[in-house]
């Protein structure tokens, strides 16, 4: 039976996405969301998202990684799928919904959604990165040149090795610009591969540039393969809160399969 898809990318991190409000959709199957995410055989995409109903908030959002394991939060999904609820008219210009980790309210204007990530209580300094968990987990490190890594090989090292092991980590490079800007590199789990950004990837990378003390901003810009998003934050004790990630999140296809 043919159903319904649509897909929506946020700088360039992009998502098959289902209204699967009538839950006409069989999470359980690996094979099926895979398929829909493989960039030769299917549509393509980083990852597959599920719109469904929520008995008291606008929404619930479930998300899998290409790989066709459901996973941990996606923030430039999380923007995604507050568009797509918009063009669903699921909502007006402001919504709250669940997703794995929580509760996320969030705002849309035209193309740009703004999306509250959880707080962070805490982060994990070491002498060559930062750990922290901003829906997903992310292992942060410096580099003075971000062009001449090889992300999937050095990337892929890190996330398989101890103490992540398995289970894993997404790992990010970022390299600063000014106390403002910082240029972002990600190396996903679950997507196993670079991709062009990554929602809770530069919020943690904005959250540890702060915790480092590489800068005092609460408003980071950051510079990624797809473009650009922005992070505020307020520090909270030893971790932040009021966190928001912002930027595009667009419908590039709609389609029958
Ligand atoms: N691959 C991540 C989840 C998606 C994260 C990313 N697409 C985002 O925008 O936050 C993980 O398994 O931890």
């Amino acid at each position: 039976m043919k159903q319904t898809f649509y897909k929506y990318q946020g700088t360039g991190n992009d998502f098959v996405m289902i209204d699967n409000r009538d839950l006409s959709f069989d999470k359980n199957d690996t094979k099926r969301i895979k398929f829909l995410c493989d960039r030769r055989f299917g549509i393509g995409a980083d990852g597959f998202i599920l719109l469904e109903n929520h008995d008291t908030l606008d929404f619930k959002m479930v998300y899998f990684n290409s790989d066709g394991n459901e996973s941990s939060m996606c923030g430039n999904g999380g923007r995604c799928i507050v568009a797509f609820a918009k063009f669903l008219e699921i909502i007006d210009n402001s919504t709250s919904f669940e997703a794995i980790d929580g509760l996320h309210h969030a705002q849309i204007e035209t193309d740009t959604v703004k999306l509250q990530m959880q707080d962070v209580k805490y982060l994990e300094k070491f002498e060559s990165h930062v750990f922290l968990n901003t829906g997903s987990p992310h292992h942060v490190q410096m580099e003075t040149d971000l062009t001449q890594l090889d992300i999937k090989k050095v990337g892929s090292t890190i996330r398989y090795g101890a103490p992540y092991n398995k289970v894993g980590s997404n790992v990010n490079f970022v390299s600063k610009i000014s106390d403002e800007l910082f240029s972002v590199r990600t190396y996903e789990r679950g997507v196993e591969d670079e991709t062009l950004s990554c929602g809770t990837g530069v919020t943690a990378v904005a959250l540890a540039m702060n915790y480092i003390g590489e800068t005092e901003k609460k408003l980071i810009t950051l510079n990624v393969e797809g473009g650009t998003l922005q992070v505020s934050f307020e520090k909270e004790g030893q971790g932040y809160k009021n966190i928001w990630l912002i930027g595009p999140a667009v419908q590039v296809f709609k389609g029958e399969i």
